[in-house]
């Protein structure tokens, strides 16, 4: 019998010792204050269900992205208690515009009084919802159409599919889609014997959809596509046409 396969780590940089070298180097000491704030706020309200905020190095990834791009108007899918919606509302110029989605309002309010902290609440528009009924709305704004230079989709992994098709019609020519958790733990590359091992249900589950997930984006040709081995895996999609 093969041995079992335990995961614990979202990072797949699978040497906890390197993980911790690259966040205190250079993540934690450049970590705005209010960020950590949040992230502190986040692990003492949710506890090991924390782990759903983007990491720290992630973050700043996502926030020196945004600024090369020049981004002015995005959409976050999937909120939680708002780390990488903080990041983003750092990155962005003051009058800049965030449509952010998440059903739900409690964690989002973890969050928030650290994002007012910062001064950015302003450019933060949070619409309690699940997510495809509020794009469907914004595509059946004509303005709305093809406005946006950026959305961070970290949500249901089972709606990325779909969102995806209705993102298409929100982002620009030269915009970019970004999906977060595109190499689940590490799982998308297990054998077929190893999964059937795999003991957590949400786990084995979200493995088979995020690789369908990868295939289905890896034959787009409308995206130039990139995924970025970072945090969870990233997989950045510039649109072409
Ligand atoms: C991984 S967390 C997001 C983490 C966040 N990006 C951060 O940095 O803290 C996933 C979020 O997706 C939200 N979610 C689940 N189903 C959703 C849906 N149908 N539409 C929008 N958000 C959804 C959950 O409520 C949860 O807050």
């Amino acid at each position: 019998m093969a041995e079992e396969v335990v995961i614990q780590d979202k990072s797949i940089l699978k040497s906890p010792a390197l993980v911790e070298y690259i966040y205190k180097t250079y993540c934690y000491p450049r970590e705005h204050e209010q960020l950590k704030e949040l992230r502190e706020a986040t692990v003492k309200k949710y506890k090991l269900k924390s782990v759903m905020g983007v990491p720290v190095d992630e973050g700043q990834f996502l926030s020196i992205f945004l600024k090369v791009m020049n981004a002015k108007k995005t959409i976050e899918v999937g909120v939680f208690t708002g780390y990488s919606l903080l990041t983003t509302a750092l990155a962005l110029p003051h009058d800049a515009k965030i449509t952010a989605i998440d059903p739900d309002r409690e964690a989002y309010e973890v969050g928030l009084p650290f994002i007012q902290k910062a001064g950015v609440d302003q450019k933060i528009n949070f619409i309690e919802s699940a997510a495809s009924s509020v794009l469907d709305n914004l595509i059946n704004d004509e303005k709305e159409v093809e406005s946006y230079d950026f959305a961070f989709v970290d949500a249901n992994k089972d709606g990325y599919i779909k969102y995806h098709e209705q993102l298409v019609k929100l982002i620009k020519i030269g915009g970019v889609i970004a999906y977060d958790n595109t190499l689940w733990f590490g799982c998308v590359a297990l054998s077929d014997e190893e999964e059937i091992i795999m003991k957590d249900d949400f786990l084995k589950a979200n493995r088979k959809i995020i690789r369908e997930v990868n295939t289905f984006l890896a034959k787009d040709n409308r995206f130039e596509i990139s995924l970025v081995s970072i945090g969870d895996g990233l997989t950045i999609c510039r649109r072409l046409y």
